[in-house]
């Protein structure tokens, strides 16, 4: 019934049929589910309670004849005295010169606008004749579309609450219903659009953002019991003992958030079910060693494995440390877009005999020219940067091989079980020992040269410096400019004594290893840069990080470029120049000088910047949610998550009676029927 069209409801024709399929809107079900995004309350209040600028509703009797004047071009405005209470209050009105002949003296009206405390003034923006009783309080507010008007909308959805209202099923079973005290479904559905009170409209909204989350996450977590269940993977038969001198031969002691991720990982890897585990860990608390020793299980196991991250520096980088650490144990081989010609001819052939035990790249490892001989196991580093499609592919390249994805983006725990509800997730939230907090500093810019003098002390103790360039997209050519001619500027300081060094996104590839490696080797004592470091680059003598223009990014953004510093057991600093204007710019200034803890800071990033934003909007695959929100209905959407596992673990779903309707309407979702994940 729900799903015949809209052009079955009294008053769409054709015409008005398309413009609201424009909205997305085609079927009955559709409409009644096209919640306002905003409720308007024309509640009035006495003059009294009003404050300086609020939006409020007032009703009055006019008692001056409206004046109309003209201004500029074809401008009016329309001002009138209402007798409200006691006073006198001037009511403004632009751009209505029609109005004047509906207003008289001894006329009854309830305005809305923008309240002026001082001059006892309304700015009307609505007006309506008669007494406010007689006005509905709460006005819904949709997005509209030419050709769909606001009263044409709210007619036809009118009609088809009317005609289907009775026909909506409820999908909740009741035990739900009675804990959490929600109305039942066509009655919230009313609410919805046609609210009678606050509390009522309340209720309604409570109980669509708790079904919407359950919803969600009961489809989440049966991809992921599916994927678990069905899919067949590889048990990989590690060798134990080979595994433990491994670790024993590291030149630290893990840590025991190390260990416990290490111990769920094995565990994955031991099942015959593939493994889709995502570790997460603040910057530097030592999950690549954790992914290194994952790998070399693998290795012992007969297997080939992989790593996959998105910058050639990191590439490089782990490929030096991960050929140390394999040294004698395994052969470890380099793949990015720069090796060409004849040795990318021998590496490829190589992994393909299976000479290769482990093979690093860029997303050059998911090009097919690349065939394993085995591949057993695949890390994924920094996986938001990666795509969707990217990620499967290098999966694909193994016959259901294991797959552990990376990030260094602490993300905060709401977030993660929504964006990531279909994968086990391991989280290292503990920082190596000796590990001492970033002091971190926000000065302004005209310190700048107390910075450089600051530097200069830090290196004459043996250490060396990140200065971080102000830009945020790699790809803007003015922005390499910035970064070269703040290269000149401090050289023109330090050199000759202190050897400054550059690096950028547009500089060739042996040109950034180069520099790299120079860093790495404290030659370069400076290092200038753009954030093509802020990703994973481990040189843990470095012991300040100077950011220019910090306001220009983002909490994660600085956090992360915080990270490359206080790797080691010196005491680092972190100075953030920045003049931020806006008072969200402030906040993260302070936020950044008040925590080091990255869980912490990006729940704060989250608060200001919004879900949507989080992961850069065009990768961001956040779900949407209509009627919820991650953040303010966080508790919601934890006790959606909560019930949802009881409701599997128990299989309520697919034996109990009540769950009938929940369970159909959760299967009508393509994607959970089929095998599609990632
Ligand atoms: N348990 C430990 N004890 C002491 N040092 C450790 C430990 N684990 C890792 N390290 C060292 O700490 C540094 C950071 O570790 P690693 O690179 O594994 O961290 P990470 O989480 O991958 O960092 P990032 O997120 O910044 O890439 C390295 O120099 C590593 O050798």
């Amino acid at each position: 019934m729900l799903s015949r069209p809209i052009s079955d409801i009294n008053g769409v024709g054709e015409k008005f049929e398309t413009h609201l399929k424009e909205l997305g809107l085609f079927t009955i079900e559709d409409l009644l589910f096209y919640f306002p995004f905003r409720y308007d309350t024309y509640e009035t209040k006495p003059l009294t309670e009003l404050t300086h600028n609020e939006k409020a509703t007032i009703e009055g009797q006019i008692v001056s004849e409206p004046a109309l004047s003209y201004f500029g071009k074809r401008k009016s405005r329309l001002t009138f005295t209402l007798q409200v209470e006691q006073f006198a209050v001037k009511a403004v009105m632009f751009n209505r010169a029609f109005a004047k002949k509906q207003l008289n003296p001894g006329d009854t009206v309830t305005v809305t606008g923008k309240w002026d405390q001082q001059r006892l003034q309304i700015t009307v923006s609505q007006f309506k004749k008669g007494e406010s009783k007689s006005q509905e309080p709460i006005q819904p507010v949709y997005t509209l579309k030419e050709g769909v008007s606001l009263q044409r909308l709210r007619k036809i959805i009118k009609s088809a609450i009317d005609e289907y209202g009775e026909t909506i099923p409820e999908i909740l079973p009741e035990d739900l219903q009675k804990t959490y005290k929600l109305p039942e479904r066509t009655q919230a559905l009313k609410q919805m659009h046609y609210p009678e009170s606050r509390i009522m409209l309340k209720h309604a909204k409570r109980r669509f953002i708790y079904e919407e989350f359950l919803l969600f996450q009961l489809k989440m977590q049966l991809l992921r019991k599916h994927h678990r269940e069905s899919t067949t993977g590889n048990a990989q038969s590690y060798d134990n003992d080979r595994l433990t001198d491994f670790v024993q031969s590291l030149p630290f002691e893990l840590t025991q958030a190390q260990k416990r991720s290490l111990a769920e990982i094995l565990k994955d890897m031991k099942s015959p079910h593939r493994m889709n585990r995502l570790l997460q860990g603040d910057v530097g608390s030592g999950k690549t060693a954790v992914a290194a020793i994952a790998l070399y299980a693998s290795i012992t196991a007969g297997k080939q494995g992989s790593l996959m991250v998105p910058t050639e520096i990191l590439a490089e980088q782990h490929y030096q440390s991960l050929k140390g650490m394999f040294e004698g144990l395994a052969n470890v081989a380099l793949l990015t877009g720069s090796i060409k010609g004849k040795k990318r001819r021998e590496i490829l052939e190589a992994v393909e005999r299976n000479e290769v035990d482990i093979l690093i790249g860029t997303h050059a490892l998911i090009q097919d020219e690349v065939v394993f001989h085995d591949l057993g196991f695949v890390i994924v580093d920094e996986q938001h940067r990666f795509g969707v499609q990217q990620r499967r592919r290098l999966r694909d390249k193994g016959l259901y091989p294991d797959v552990l994805f990376m990030t260094a983006t602490p993300i905060p725990r709401t977030l993660a079980i929504t964006a990531f509800g279909d994968m086990d997730v391991s989280v290292i939230d503990e920082m190596p020992a000796g590990r001492k907090p970033v002091d971190t500093y926000w000065v302004k810019g005209q310190m700048t040269d107390r910075v450089l003098s600051f530097i200069k002390k830090e290196i004459d103790q043996g250490h060396q410096a990140y200065v971080i360039c102000p830009l945020i997209e790699e790809s803007d050519k003015l922005d390499i400019q910035n970064a070269v001619d703040l290269y000149h500027q401090l050289a023109a300081v330090y050199e000759p004594d202190i050897p400054v060094g550059l690096m950028h996104g547009r500089l060739h590839n042996d040109e950034k290893e180069e520099v790299m490696q120079q860093f790495a080797e404290n030659e370069l004592k400076v290092l200038v840069s753009t954030t093509v470091v802020e990703v994973g680059v481990n040189v843990p003598n470095a012991t300040v990080m100077v950011i220019y223009d910090a306001e220009r990014f983002g909490l994660s953004q600085l956090h992360q470029l915080r990270g490359r510093v206080g790797r080691g057991s010196d005491q680092s600093y972190c100075i953030l120049l920045a003049d931020p204007k806006g008072d969200v710019g402030k906040e993260r200034m302070r936020i950044m000088t008040e925590t080091t803890d990255g869980f912490e800071l990006s729940e704060q990033d989250l608060k200001l910047r919004g879900p949507g934003d989080f992961f850069g909007k065009k990768q961001s695959g956040m779900p949407e949610f209509k009627v919820g929100d991650m953040v303010h209905d966080y508790r919601a959407l934890e006790t959606a998550r909560k019930d949802a596992a009881e409701i599997l673990n128990n299989e309520w779903l697919d034996t109990d009676k009540r769950y009938r309707a929940l369970r159909d309407f959760v299967y009508q979702d393509e994607q959970v029927v089929g095998d599609v994940l990632d």
